[in-house]
């Protein structure tokens, strides 16, 4: 056994690995030896797989039938000193004991030895290849049989070593070389890593190099900024040097008159402080506006007014019991279990005639000759007007009407019977139409009113809701000043309560007061429910008695 294998850096094959360190054949063999002292080496086997490796038999049972018995003596004194040394190795576990590895794979020498690879490290094999690992490539695998290989030849045959060693050395020469090259690729491939982890590197620090100069030039240049500024009035120079910026400019098209300013848009604090002050005054005079229309306090002859003609908002049942037909569409004749005697008195003789259409003027030109006397019905559009012709004489249809304001577009003239003339005019303010068209039928408006001969009354429709506004405000002096006779209807009284009817009619009142062409008193009605409608019949009824054409 040559010393150098003591290290016991060999990995001991199945058949070594019993109890003790003995292989079957070694325990064979010593008990033939013990048991039979003549017989011995007949079974005796070398206890490593030199035979297959080599290809030479290494029993000592063909030598010994070979040879006489001096050969077989000399073979069993030979087996005697190989089972020995086997078994000593083995207890002492120096050789096959313990389950160390060797490659030979770098550090064997030209020889095929192993005198420089037993004392290699554990580091170096496995820098070379793990075969340890179950996942072992082939490559490593031939690596791995090789090393031992190599080890057997040199534990076993000395003598046949000198011949197969040119062999082994060549094959092992081979395949170390192949290893070199599989280890070079692979610390090239590890060369790669590096060299990609370190361009990252290099790059990171080009780049916070670059971030850096830029920093320190953006400081540079506004630090020179300041020092321009600064420098502006003194060294005029300077400031021609630095190069200019291009002033943005807003290209506005004159004719376009959408386009507006940016500022205009922009709400600024005090424009905002602004519109919240206004806002709030506006408010408070609101407030105030409807404070004093809560003091109103009407006459009591107006409240009693309201009160007998059930004007205002009232419940159906209150209407039902005063016999008001609230389920018919037009409640003219309202009252369903009146007397002939009371029917006639409710429907005046005038309105029992049928309405029928004479005109529709646009222009003061197209006007029909007024030989009947005309009684107008002026006011904001949609206030009511149309609705209060169809009311008045009960014939629903006849002259049209429409949620949308501005539907009555021109004077329309009707007759009713050969009594009366009712005009129905278009409405002023607010209107689903043109501008154009709009001071158009007002200016005509304004002109029938105060030029038209037959004209004997303007009602002037006025929203119980919202009151008198400015436009009414112009058209009442407008009549002023021609003398025309007007009377103020407060319309659609069912819409609000009837405190607010009377207080309502008792401001228009107390405003008029100075007017001279105002006929008293205000007339409340309700075209929804024919509240207040019998009375104004009679008030128009009136003056066409006392019309004289
Ligand atoms: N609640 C309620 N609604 C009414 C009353 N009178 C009219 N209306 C409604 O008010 C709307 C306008 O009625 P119109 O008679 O067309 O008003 P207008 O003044 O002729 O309107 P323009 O022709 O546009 O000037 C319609 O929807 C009517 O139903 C009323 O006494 N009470
Ligand atoms: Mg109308």
């Amino acid at each position: 056994m040559p010393a150098s294998m003591g290290s016991g850096n060999v990995k001991p094959r199945k058949k070594l690995k019993l109890a003790n360190g003995l292989s079957k054949d070694a325990k064979k063999s010593v008990e033939t030896l013990d048991s039979n002292g003549k017989r011995v080496g007949t079974s005796i086997k070398a206890p490593n797989r030199e035979n297959e490796t080599d290809g030479v038999s290494h029993s000592a049972d063909n030598a010994s039938s070979k040879k006489g018995s001096r050969v077989k003596r000399m073979v069993r004194s030979n087996a005697v000193e190989e089972v020995y040394e086997a078994l000593v190795n083995a207890k002492s576990g120096i050789f096959y004991g313990k389950k160390k590895r060797v490659y030979a794979h770098r550090d064997m020498d030209n020889k095929g030895t192993l005198e420089n690879c037993v004392g290699s490290s554990r580091r170096r094999s496995l820098l070379i290849a793990k075969p340890s690992t179950r996942k072992m490539d082939l490559e490593t695998q031939e690596k791995f049989s090789d090393s031992r290989e190599s080890r057997e030849n040199t534990l076993y045959d000395k003598g046949r070593r000198s011949n197969n060693s040119e062999l082994s050395n060549e094959r092992n020469s081979r395949k170390v070389k192949e290893i070199r090259k599989v280890k070079c690729a692979k610390l090239d491939g590890y060369g790669e890593e590096e060299n990609v982890k370190r361009k990252f590197k290099e790059r990171k620090i080009l780049d916070q190099s670059a971030s850096k100069q830029k920093a320190e030039c953006h400081s540079r240049f506004s630090r020179k900024k300041v020092q321009d500024k600064k420098n502006l009035g003194e060294d005029l120079d300077v400031s021609e040097q630095r190069p200019k910026k291009k002033k943005q400019v807003i290209r506005i098209d004159p004719h376009d008159t959408s386009n507006k300013r940016l500022d205009d848009g922009v709400p600024s604090k005090d424009n905002n402080k602004k519109k919240q002050e206004d806002s709030a005054k506006e408010k408070a005079v609101e407030l105030s506006k409807n404070a004093q229309f809560r003091a109103i306090r009407p006459s009591p002859s107006i409240l009693s007014f309201v009160e007998d003609n059930l004007l205002g908002r009232r419940r159906d049942i209150l209407l039902k019991r005063a016999g008001y037909n609230i389920e018919l569409s037009a409640p003219l004749d309202n009252i369903a279990f009146s007397t002939s005697s009371e029917r006639e008195r409710i429907e005046e003789p005038v309105f029992r005639n049928k309405l029928e259409f004479l005109a529709a003027a646009k222009v003061s030109s197209s006007f029909p000759p007024a030989d009947l006397p005309e009684i107008a019905f002026a006011g904001r559009s949609n206030v009511g007007k149309s609705s209060l012709l169809n009311a008045l004489t009960r014939q629903w249809g006849v002259v049209r009407t429409s949620d949308k304001p501005g539907l009555t577009q021109t004077i329309n003239f009707f007759k009713l019977g050969s009594k009366m003339c009712l005009v129905d005019l278009p409405g002023y303010g607010f209107a689903y139409a043109k501008e154009e068209v709009k001071e158009a039928w007002e200016e005509l408006v304004k002109e029938y009113v105060s030029t038209r001969l037959g004209l004997k009354r303007v009602c002037l429709l006025i929203d119980t809701k919202w009151g008198m506004k400015q436009t009414d405000h112009e058209l009442i002096d407008l009549m002023e000043r021609a003398q025309t006779k007007y009377q103020i209807i407060l319309t659609k009284t069912d819409m609000v309560f009837p405190i607010d009817v009377a207080r309502r009619a008792m401001q228009i009142e107390e405003n008029l007061k100075a007017h001279k062409s105002v006929v008293q008193p205000v007339v409340m009605v309700s075209s929804k429910s024919g509240a207040g409608i019998r009375s104004l019949r009679t008030v128009l009824a009136k003056i066409t008695r006392f019309v004289k054409l």
